[in-house]
């Protein structure tokens, strides 16, 4: 299940042109690794250096620049070797320093610009995409980014560097044998081409792969209590197997191909050797070439071709690293569909008028849920919504916070379109208390004042009393510093309830929105509630949603909502009169028949 987009440019370039503010550390960090990658290789040509000081002595290459002195040439070379070494750890230092704290920041980044893009996209893209994938992008891809960074593109640099260099030399020095031992390279680079094309679709499937398991445990743990329930741990466990499963096939398929690349290679890589060692020797025989330069070559040429063998494990890193940049970067092209409008509604100038202009909605391919609703609201005013399961009213109320998109007609908040909103200032002037109410892992204190991050601890008590809630907040064992668990999970729903409507109050929005919000608080806690509210709800637009017709009765207007429309609406004695819907729920509730 992949709802992100896949962009059609190639990952390392978009990467590239991600990086693009931290271009002078690319390059510092690659002119490094080059030199590095130089000084590494020269003990190859200090020791050809060393064997033709010794073989030809007042003829040998140092002699030609005045010292004929065999000691003096030789002292010469070793203050040379000690100087190579000492550039070679220093910049060996400079590089990784730099590469590795790179891979730090880009990760930061990255993942910091990746959840802030996915904090913006609609609520409908999360319902299509499973938590596990999206957390599989946002840790795994992006851990698997800095890996590669951490290293691998170190890596590459050092092989093209010891490549060209190595073979250049071999050129110069004795293009006469210089080409026995470039001939594997073409097949060295056509294979690697040809496992890299095999394994990148491998490694796409097993970053999906690892996407679906990661879904599932995330969905298992956080239903754990319906698994237990249900006595279905055999069967989650089967679920878990299969899945467990299809990630270690698709991984295998992956080390299949990955793990043939060394040995192939290596058998190319020997021939090259092989050549070098017997047809260099001959040159050598026949006085075509010095000893010095022989014992170079056969000593580089291994620098020269076994790099190549390692280019598997550079590959390999490489194709995981692009198939996560791949995902990452397909979640920052994801576009979002409810974008946020320009206009102003600074929070204090609110009145908190609702108007719902012949409004049209169905959720993604769906038949219509709502259907040519209108419904006006004055400021200040309370009205109720009821209607059977299913018939609409939640969906009427997240289109007011723009959750989802209207397909037809306009919702207008102080007359202006919703749309022409800046989102921010919308979804601040509206408080809502939903049906499922989300409690973070965090103190009771710091549940309350979510979205309120500035309130004092009497503001916060203030709220919580309010919403009866005090009482029962200060018998939990840290009062209001008990941590109340993962989804609030050790609380029960109507504290959980009372908690967020002390969210709700302390935000003190011009708009309120009441879904079920007291549907499992008891009737006695309920009507101590409702007191609250009635104080509260003064002169605030407040759209309360209820089966509980109780809730709402005393509301200036009350709308009976069926398949998406509007079927009776009034005050409660008008509804009880009109002897419609409402007054059969009302006799039903009521006990009267
Ligand atoms: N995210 C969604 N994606 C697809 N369909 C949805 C989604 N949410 C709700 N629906 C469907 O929309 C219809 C109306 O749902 P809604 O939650 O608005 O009803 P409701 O009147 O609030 O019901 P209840 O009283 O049970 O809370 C239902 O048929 C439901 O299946």
């Amino acid at each position: 299940m992949t709802s992100y987009s896949i962009s059609k440019q190639h990952p390392l370039l978009r990467l590239l042109n991600y990086a693009k503010s931290y271009r002078p550390q690319v390059w510092t960090a690659a002119t490094f690794t080059i030199l590095n990658t130089i000084f590494d290789l020269a003990p190859a040509y200090l020791i050809g250096v060393a064997v033709d000081i010794v073989v030809e002595q007042e003829n040998s290459i140092i002699a030609q620049i005045g010292i004929t002195n065999t000691i003096g040439q030789l002292a010469i070379l070793s203050l040379l070797t000690l100087l190579i070494w000492t550039l070679e750890s220093l910049s060996e230092f400079i590089y990784d320093r730099l590469w590795r704290n790179l891979a730090q920041t880009m990760q930061h980044e990255l993942r910091l610009d990746a959840y802030s893009h996915l904090q913006e996209l609609e609520l409908s893209y999360f319902e299509e995409c499973s938590t596990g994938t999206l957390l599989s992008i946002l840790n795994d891809d992006i851990n698997q980014l800095e890996r590669f960074l951490d290293s691998g593109a170190a890596s590459i640099l050092q092989f093209i560097t010891t490549v060209l260099f190595v073979g250049g030399s071999f050129i110069l020095i004795a293009p006469n044998v210089a080409w026995l031992a470039v001939l594997p390279t073409p097949f060295i680079f056509w294979g690697s081409l040809a496992f890299q094309k095999r394994l990148a679709p491998r490694y796409a499937d097993v970053r999906d792969k690892a996407g679906f398991i990661n879904s599932r445990l995330a969905n298992n743990l956080s239903g754990i209590a319906t698994i237990k329930s249900f006595t279905a741990e055999t069967y989650e466990r089967e679920r878990v197997l299969l899945d467990s499963e299809a990630y270690r096939r698709s991984n295998r398929k992956a080390i299949t191909v990955s793990a043939a690349f060394f040995p192939a290679i290596r058998f190319v890589v020997v021939t090259g050797f092989i050549a070098t060692l017997f047809f260099g020797g001959v040159a050598v025989a026949n006085n075509q070439l010095t000893v010095g330069t022989y014992g170079f070559m056969v000593f580089i040429v291994q620098r020269l071709l076994w790099p190549f063998a390692s280019l598997s494990s550079i590959m390999d890193q490489y194709q995981r690293a692009m198939a996560s940049t791949r995902r990452v970067m397909g979640l920052l092209d994801t576009t979002i569909a409810i974008p946020t409008g320009n206009r102003s509604l600074p929070l204090k100038t609110v009145r908190g008028e609702v108007h719902l202009d012949n409004i049209t909605f169905a959720y993604n391919g769906r038949t219509n849920v709502l259907k040519d609703l209108s419904l006006h609201i004055p400021s200040g005013a309370n009205i109720g919504i009821v209607g059977a399961t299913g018939s609409g009213k939640s969906t009427l109320v997240k289109l007011l916070l723009r959750f989802y998109e209207v397909q037809d007609g306009q919702i207008l908040v102080d007359g202006i379109d919703i749309r022409e909103l800046q989102l921010g200032e919308l979804r601040r002037c509206i408080g809502w208390v939903s049906q499922d109410v989300f409690l973070f892992h965090g103190t009771v204190a710091e549940n309350i004042a979510y979205g309120s991050f500035d309130a004092s601890h009497s503001e916060i008590i203030h709220a919580a009393k309010l919403a009866q809630a005090h009482e029962f907040i200060l018998q939990l064992p840290q009062g209001y510093d008990t941590i109340v668990g993962e989804r609030g999970q050790k609380l029960s729903g109507g504290q959980r309830q009372r908690i967020a409507i002390a969210r709700a109050i302390l935000k003190d929005p011009p708009i309120l929105i009441l879904d079920e919000a007291t549907s499992a608080v008891d009737n006695e806690t309920e009507a101590a509630i409702q007191k609250s509210l009635a104080m509260i709800t003064k002169n605030r637009t407040t759209i309360a949603i209820a089966h509980r017709l109780s809730t709402i009765r005393h509301s200036h207007c009350i709308y009976v909502m069926e398949k998406g429309q509007i079927v009776e609406q009034g005050k409660h004695e008008d509804l009880l009169a009109l002897d419609g819907i409402y007054a059969s729920l009302w006799r039903v509730q009521s006990g009267i028949h």
